[in-house]
């Protein structure tokens, strides 16, 4: 007998069970699944991504009567995402539980379509307070069957002021109902409705020193606020995760960073709740199939959303709320697996960082924001990697005649090393661009230099000695008196004396370069 098995669990789930490869039932199944079979009512706490959502949701399909087409059980969600999320699901573990019907009911959605579903029988109902409220003030749902209500992120609802509605809906049930309330956060007000809605709850905590899962490594970057958006691509830049998520705090903050992620060539949409609901079905859609690499989000995709392979969860804002960091990076490291979770700080937010590292028992180890060099030299890494893989996929010959030929007149090495500065030179444009913000505003770091800061345009190809020579030529002063130059396709710089700032520029728009018109932008000092 497996652990499943000696659960209690019926064959058909059995079945699911084994079909979606669960080995062993969690902890939090362990210990809440035989109680909640006993008929008691649970308080349940478990740590983000530990399969909370099996653990009221295979015991309460096992308790619905096939015979009987009224609702049985109600789910109440603070999402709407994850109504539909927790509705699949439990369909997905009832799928050989013939004549199980359940249906996920949420604001947003056209109420006909509700309607008609309700009319032909739904034995489970999972659903916002709000849309639920207002189906049991049309009469079109029926609560006198219920004998099982679950409340999946209750401390959120309570959050989200759901707490009226949620009463309101407890009122009109039945009051031998069984009641259980899940979550990886469980605050203090909830005891409040514990006590008056629950009836000699059982509390299931599956207790751990941290609040947050250890698989999870958790970072931090400080930045200053008008660094953030520049230290984020470096980030991405860095990491090329597959698949990630973006938090902001505000729904403005979300609009801003998908336009500007976009606009520099980012796989990035969007979520939150002033969206239509059709939009966001949409983005979830994208973001569960992976054809977008991030979803920036508000806290509304924060709580219980189980997408499969999260590798990484960005904290653009340091959240209000401790127990909101807790629930966003738990959207990564899921089931097992490992994740990321990095936070980006400013230094003013130091102190509140120290208070959450308090809440969590947990620490975020401190990290700097990649420079450039480090993101060459990790794209170096990765494309060696390709092209080991490459080689190691075979199927090469045509190629390899080719370069046969070319390797009479030039060594192996050098006709690697072109072919690699022809494909960098693409991806260095990509990679600069995103570097020129955060440098452009950065006076000379020597006291009594002057950084000058030059456009010559895409491509240029000149060699910086050389250009130091002429501009050093035409304006009279030694070369040596010259600082650093550094050239790119966008913007290219060099530091030069305050004494001689005039004469050089002076100089740089006389020395037209390969007959390119130069302008030259001086950087201010702090
Ligand atoms: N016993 C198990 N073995 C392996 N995987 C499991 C098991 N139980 C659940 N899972 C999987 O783990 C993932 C997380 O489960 P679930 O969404 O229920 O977590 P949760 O505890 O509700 O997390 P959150 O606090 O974020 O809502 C899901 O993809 C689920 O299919
Ligand atoms: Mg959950």
């Amino acid at each position: 007998m497996n652990q499943f098995e000696s659960l209690g669990i019926s064959k058909e789930i059995l079945k699911v069970i084994q079909e979606m490869g669960f080995e062993t039932p969690t902890s939090i199944q362990q210990q809440a699944i035989p109680i909640v079979y006993e008929g008691r009512d649970v308080l349940g706490q478990a740590q983000t991504g530990t399969g909370k959502t099996a653990a009221f949701g295979i015991p309460m399909i096992e308790r619905i009567s096939t015979e009987n087409n009224s609702v049985q059980v109600l789910v109440l969600t603070p999402t709407r995402e994850l109504a539909i999320q927790v509705a699949d699901e439990v369909k997905k573990f009832a799928k050989y539980k013939h004549g199980i019907r359940t249906l996920a009911i949420y604001g947003g959605q056209p109420i006909e379509r509700q309607l008609k579903a309700l009319k032909q029988g739904v034995q489970i109902v999972v659903g916002t307070p709000g849309r639920i409220l207002d189906h049991i003030r049309r009469k079109t749902l029926k609560l006198n069957n219920i004998s099982g209500v679950v409340m999946d992120e209750a401390d959120q609802m309570l959050d989200m002021g759901f707490l009226e509605d949620i009463e309101a809906i407890l009122n009109e049930m039945p009051s031998n109902r069984q009641t259980l309330m899940f979550s990886a956060t469980i605050p203090k007000e909830i005891e409040m409705i514990a006590q008056n809605y629950m009836t000699s709850p059982v509390t299931v905590k599956v207790t751990h020193k941290e609040l947050t899962v250890p698989q999870i490594t958790q970072y931090y970057f400080e930045v200053k606020p008008h660094e953030k958006l520049e230290s984020l691509t470096r980030i991405l830049d860095m990491e090329k995760v597959e698949l990630g998520m973006i938090f902001s705090n505000t729904k403005r903050g979300v609009d801003e960073l998908v336009e500007k992620l976009q606009n520099r060539g980012y796989s990035v949409e969007g979520i939150h709740g002033d969206l239509k609901q059709s939009q966001r079905d949409r983005v979830m859609k994208k973001f569960r199939d992976g054809t977008i690499d991030m979803l920036i989000a508000t806290d509304v995709a924060a709580r219980g959303i189980d997408v499969d392979d999260v590798a990484l969860v960005i904290n653009y804002d340091l959240p209000e709320n401790f127990e909101y960091y807790v629930h966003r990076i738990g959207r990564t490291g899921r089931a097992g697996k490992a994740g990321l979770a990095y936070t980006l700080v400013t230094p003013r937010q130091i102190r509140t960082l120290k208070m959450l590292e308090r809440y969590i028992k947990a620490r975020l180890i401190r990290r700097n924001v990649p420079s450039v060099n480090d993101i060459v030299e990790k794209r170096k890494e990765q494309i060696a990697a390709s092209i080991t893989s490459t080689i190691e996929k075979s199927g090469l010959s045509e190629y390899m005649n080719f370069i046969e030929k070319l390797a009479e007149s030039h060594s192996s090495i050098e006709i690697g090393a072109a072919l690699l500065k022809m494909y960098m030179k693409k991806d260095e444009i990509e990679l600069l661009d995103t570097v020129v913000e955060i440098e452009k505003k950065k006076p000379a770091a020597k006291s009594g230099m002057v950084r000058l800061y030059f456009n010559i345009g895409k491509r240029h190809g000149i060699n910086p000695g050389n250009l130091l020579g002429a501009i050093a030529n035409e304006a009279g002063i030694s070369g040596n008196s010259v600082g650093v130059i550094d050239m790119y396709d966008k913007f290219s710089f060099v530091e030069v004396p305050r004494e001689v700032e005039k004469k050089v520029i002076k100089a740089m728009k006389k020395n037209q370069i390969k007959g390119r018109k130069i302008s030259v932008e001086v950087a201010k000092d702090k």
